[in-house]
């Protein structure tokens, strides 16, 4: 492999994806720093073993590849741009991206989930079909009709390889593709993977915890606590540090990267000498001796050490290597690579990332990735009729209980009356219990009071949504309005009807104001005709034609219905995709979607 390496360097003298410099650090108000300084270097055609335990930043840095991620500080290019940068395909059809939770739609069978990602790469489905039964047959999977959730966990994450190597991609970053397969597979998939490298010049960068298996790699980066302690081709690790397997060198290196640590940490905090005898002592027990007199180092101890402060630099392998203007040039046969890789310019300031981003929502985004989102829609629409059932049901019902309980005309609305004609015994005649009578009582229930501050005591307590009152002389002052036409402020007063209402609820409201005026209405009329005047006199001037839309009394339900159906539905929906996104989202998949081209709108056409 690594003489290959050299000669291939000749062919290939671009890198595809240079880190220089890389900070990373989550969360805002307590930044936690993962990556420290990261520089790393890897050629086209490159096969690159990122090597580290548990937690140490490989997915972080993974994460960056693929643009998913933004570093705080330094320079990333992959594929010759930055991840991310407009028609650029990181994330797109150039990298395939395979992430350490399985991160599959687990009621899709096997060809539906390859069909979702190559429709996304905007493949051709006679191209989907060949790599469907190549990767079936390469990856040893059951039959292609099989449901996600019926295979096993390594089934499941052959799969997932299967969809990162769908559509031949540039590049390959596979987060632990080997976890859980056999070995005879885990072999077959690495000599796949050299095989992509050379004859396709694929790059792959590859995480495993078999640090055996990554001497095939080209090279391999040794990661801890977000450093990296050293990179080179495998064999020249080996014989740098005079070790028999890469696990001893990383173990070494860990060993030595803790001692560093220590003894800055006695530098720059101020320990004691007895402080720093326990931790050196504790560091040196890892280190035992096998039986060929070779260091051998307690692997779980060691891997499970104190971590290191941030805050200390520490100089790595790396560091020591030649550098110039640009970066580092690598190769460990001393080959400076001919061709450096601009960094990209990254777009610091807010303002511009603001307007790029309204930009962008405002174009179209290409047909192939709606249709491969609709298709996945269906597909799991269709997987789920249940669901369906109750997702076109739940309006229905909702509607219906409006329409029951809500949406019908207001009923039987309690009125307080205070009538003193009737309190002082009517002393001009009763003409207000006429008019009271022709209040429509399926409208307004009347409940008589003796006097004002009684009923709106009650009122007041939500007993009532109003009170109405009428005037001693009121049936006087009737008589001298319509026949005597006397128009003084007292006549005015006593011969009308005085309403204070609750006007908090509009539709109520309404309905009370408008059936006391039509009874106040059939009560002049009635008095006039009585009096031989023609009724029509008392009929406002205004004539209410036939309406252009609806009924001639409307309901409420009918003005209510429609708004309701319709916010029932659009809540359901935004309801529904806000499960799904938080579904997707939590399982890796909405990730795994993005890495693969899918955003809100695509510029590629564009830029
Ligand atoms: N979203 C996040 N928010 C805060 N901290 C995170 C987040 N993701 C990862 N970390 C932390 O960053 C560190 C590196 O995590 P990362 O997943 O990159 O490690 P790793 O080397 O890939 O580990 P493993 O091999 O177990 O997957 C860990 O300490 C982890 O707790």
């Amino acid at each position: 492999m690594q003489g290959r390496a050299a000669g291939f360097m000749d062919d290939h003298n671009e890198l595809a994806i240079c880190v220089q410099n890389a900070y990373k650090s989550y969360g805002y108000w307590k930044p936690v720093n993962v990556l420290h300084d990261i520089n790393l270097n890897v050629p086209k055609g490159f096969i690159y073993g990122l090597l580290g335990p548990s937690g140490c930043g490989k997915t972080t840095l993974l994460r960056c590849l693929v643009g998913r991620l933004q570093l705080n500080n330094g320079q990333l290019t992959v594929l010759g741009a930055a991840p991310g940068s407009r028609g650029h395909g990181v994330p797109g059809h150039k990298v395939g991206f395979m992430p350490q939770e399985t991160a599959l739609y687990k009621d899709f069978n096997i060809s539906e989930i390859l069909h979702y990602f190559g429709r996304l790469h905007n493949m051709t489905r006679k191209d989907i079909l060949n790599r469907e039964s190549f990767l079936i047959a390469f990856l040893d999977l059951p039959s292609k009709t099989k449901k996600i959730y019926q295979l096993s966990g390594g089934q499941q994450r052959r799969v997932s390889l299967a969809c990162a190597l769908l559509q031949q991609p540039e590049l390959l970053i596979l987060d632990e593709p080997t976890v859980g397969v056999d070995p005879l597979l885990r072999e077959k998939i690495w000599s796949h993977l050299i095989l992509i490298s050379k004859t396709n010049g694929t790059t792959i960068v590859i995480t495993t915890h078999y640090i055996e298996e990554a001497r095939k790699a080209n090279r391999v980066g040794l990661m801890r606590s977000g450093r990296i302690l050293a990179e080179d081709e495998p064999l020249a690790l080996l014989d740098k540090y005079n070790q028999s397997s890469l696990e001893n060198v990383f173990l070494h290196l860990c060993v030595a990267d803790q001692n560093r640590v220590l003894s800055k940490l006695k530098q720059t905090v101020n320990i004691t000498n007895d402080q720093h005898r326990h931790l050196t002592t504790a560091t040196n027990a890892l280190v035992i001796n096998d039986q060929n007199g070779a260091d051998v180092i307690d692997r779980e101890n060691c891997l499970a050490n104190v971590s290191v402060d941030s805050e200390i630099t520490v100089q790595t392998s790396l560091n020591d290597r030649a550098t110039d203007g640009h970066g580092i040039q690598i190769l460990a046969n001393g080959t400076i690579l001919p061709k450096q890789v601009k960094p990209p310019q990254v777009v610091k300031s807010p303002l511009l990332r603001v307007k790029r981003a309204a930009i962008d929502c405002c174009v179209f985004p290409h047909a192939h990735k709606i249709w491969a989102l609709m298709v996945k829609d269906l597909t799991l629409i269709k997987g789920s009729i249940g669901f369906l059932i109750f997702q076109f049901l739940i309006p229905v019902l909702q509607v219906s209980l409006f329409c029951l309980c809500i949406g019908r005309d207001p009923h039987h609305i309690p009125l307080a009356v205070v009538n003193e004609e009737a309190s002082a015994n009517y002393p001009t005649g009763n003409r207000s219990l006429s008019l009271l009578s022709k209040i429509d009582s399926e409208y307004i229930k009347l409940h008589s009071y003796k006097n004002i501050s009684e009923a709106t005591l009650y009122a007041r307590r939500g007993d009532y949504d109003g009170i109405m009152s009428i005037r001693a002389n009121f049936s006087q002052a009737i008589i001298d309005k319509l026949t005597q036409f006397k128009s003084d402020p007292a006549t005015l007063d006593q011969g009308a009807i005085h309403l204070s209402l609750d006007m908090t609820n509009q539709q109520v409201t309404y309905v009370m104001q408008s059936s006391i005026l039509n009874a106040a209405q059939l009560f002049i009329k009635e008095f006039l005709i009585e009096n031989k005047i023609d009724p029509r006199i008392a009929d406002p001037p205004v004539i209410i034609e036939k309406p252009i839309y609806g009924d001639t009394s409307p309901h409420f339900l009918n003005f209510a219905a429609p708004g309701m159906m319709i916010s029932i539905i659009f809540f359901l929906a935004i309801g529904l995709t806000s499960l799904i996104f938080v579904v997707e989202k939590k399982e890796g998949l909405l990730e795994r979607s993005w890495v693969a081209g899918m955003t809100l709108v695509s510029l590629d056409k564009f830029f």
